[in-house]
């Protein structure tokens, strides 16, 4: 049976170590100062959880008592030499693949560029690559940079898909045009599952349909999905994807990485970059000088994983288990995020998006008019999609007038008041509840503080 709504809050607040109010230097009263923080920030860092730092002190104390034997003995049976394999089933079950579609390694970025080097093949007809406008800079730099290695100007091979003008977010039907379109020019397909900044979810599978019936490879970063939302790479006929791990699957700061690759590429794709921990577990050790690649994603590997940083996601992913994984997590997640902002629009604040997108193209005319901008009342809006299925945990609030220092101001606030979100300049904070370790309750108080953050705003204007 699923577990049920309370029996989650109880067992979670068990498993997850927050900081408190005290600890982030929140200036609240003594009786609230050691209660936990608000935390609602898990799209950028998932707290510590117990199972994680239990795994972790144990692998220390093995190395302490073992040393090297520790890759081949261990007490608790995870081998170091195959770590990988307590989480391979974990993720695969995550993403929606089969173990070997799944490799855990590396980082993201790094990532990025192995499967960019295995996947974007640009010929003088079809080298462009796809993604989204304003996608995560590092990813940006990746794409520029692969399109520059094949001798390509960014500014050409790059089409970055922005929103129409007053609109936040990408419209489905204008990106699957989009790709009809330009679809014979394009090599690769390329966007986040969730975006970074809108918190918009792409419809990852209508995308993944049109870009591989045009002919072109598609990939996707899910350094924001993962963990987040539920996802069928498998069947979706998905190429590759990689990820982070440290955001929703709560693996610590700098965790490990991961890769998917579709089981379709297993026999006509070799990894390129070879190094031997892709190779024939069998054979590792043995050192034969030949390369001999373990089928599918896993070949892929290059180094020996961090036995931490492994373990580390590990103890996050039996917390995900336990749970009944994607299913009963996005139930809870949805649930959350539409308290949040039921509360959030009850604001006095709150500016509806139709009124700002309005204003937006305002102030567009006006400003290649005149040059000026029109300056307005201290406001938000929520920029992340209204649709709870284009959309994960993460809400994003615009602040209003744009490029004023009201959003820092406020976030200033709402630090001091014990709530952690993220900035994200010029405008923009992220509120994010997750559904592993928010509650309603953490809902209802940031939308409290934030309230309080502009009532604050608006008497020290006066
Ligand atoms: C969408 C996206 N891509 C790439 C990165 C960079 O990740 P990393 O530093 O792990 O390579 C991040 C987060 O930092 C991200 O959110
Ligand atoms: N790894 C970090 C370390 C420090 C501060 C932020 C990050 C992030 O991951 C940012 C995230 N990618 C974002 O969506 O903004």
């Amino acid at each position: 049976m699923p577990p049920q709504w309370c029996d989650l809050n109880v067992m979670l607040s068990r498993e997850f170590i927050l900081p408190s109010n005290r600890d982030i230097g929140a200036k609240l009263p003594e009786e609230n100062a050691d209660q936990r923080c608000t935390y609602l920030c898990g799209n950028s860092l998932g707290p510590l959880n117990k199972r994680s730092k239990a795994l972790l002190q144990e692998e220390l104390d093995i190395w302490g008592t073992r040393a090297v034997e520790g890759h081949f003995a261990h007490p608790y049976g995870r081998q170091w030499m195959n770590i990988a394999d307590t989480v391979t089933p974990l993720l695969a079950e995550l993403v929606g693949a089969s173990e070997k579609e799944v490799a855990c390694m590396g980082t993201l970025t790094a990532n990025l560029h192995l499967m960019m080097a295995a996947f974007y093949k640009p010929t003088a007809q079809r080298f462009k690559i796809l993604c989204e406008g304003r996608a995560f800079p590092s990813d940006q730099y990746a794409f520029a940079s692969q399109a520059r290695l094949h001798g390509y100007d960014p500014n050409e091979a790059i089409v970055e898909m922005c929103p129409r003008q007053g609109e936040f977010t990408l419209r489905e039907s204008d990106i699957m045009d989009l790709i009809a379109k330009e679809g014979p020019s394009i090599s690769l397909v390329i966007f986040s599952g969730v975006q970074y900044y809108t918190g918009q979810l792409f419809p990852m599978k209508a995308i993944t349909t049109a870009a591989k019936a045009q002919g072109c490879v598609c990939g996707w970063d899910l350094a924001h999905a993962i963990g987040n939302v539920p996802m069928a790479l498998h069947d979706w006929d998905v190429d590759f994807a990689v990820w982070c791990s440290y955001k929703y699957l709560n693996s610590g700061p700098g965790g490990i990485g991961g890769l998917f690759v579709h089981e379709k590429w297993e026999n006509s794709l070799l990894p390129q970059y070879a190094g031997w921990w892709g190779h024939d577990p069998a054979t590792r050790f043995a050192m034969p000088p030949r390369f001999s690649a373990i089928p599918g994603a896993q070949g892929f590997q290059q180094s020996n994983p961090s036995v931490l940083a492994t373990v580390s996601l590990l103890g996050s992913l039996q917390i995900f288990k336990e749970v009944g994984m994607m299913g009963p997590l996005r139930k809870r997640s949805l649930r959350l995020t539409s308290e949040l902002e039921m509360r959030l629009m009850k604001s006095r604040f709150y500016v509806p998006i139709n009124e700002v997108s309005a204003q937006c193209l305002l102030q567009g005319e006006m400003n290649a008019k005149d040059g000026t901008t029109r300056q307005g009342q201290p406001g938000f809006t929520i920029i992340t999609p209204r649709d709870p299925e284009s959309r994960g945990s993460q809400l994003s609030l615009l602040f209003l007038p744009p490029n004023s220092d009201v959003m820092g101001r406020v976030f200033g606030a709402l630090s001091a008041m014990g709530v952690v979100g993220d900035e994200r300049r010029p405008d923009v904070i992220r509120l994010t509840p997750a559904p592993l370790y928010s509650t309603l309750g953490d809902c209802e108080r940031a939308a409290l503080c934030l309230e309080e953050a502009f009532k604050g705003l608006m008497k020290a204007k006066l």
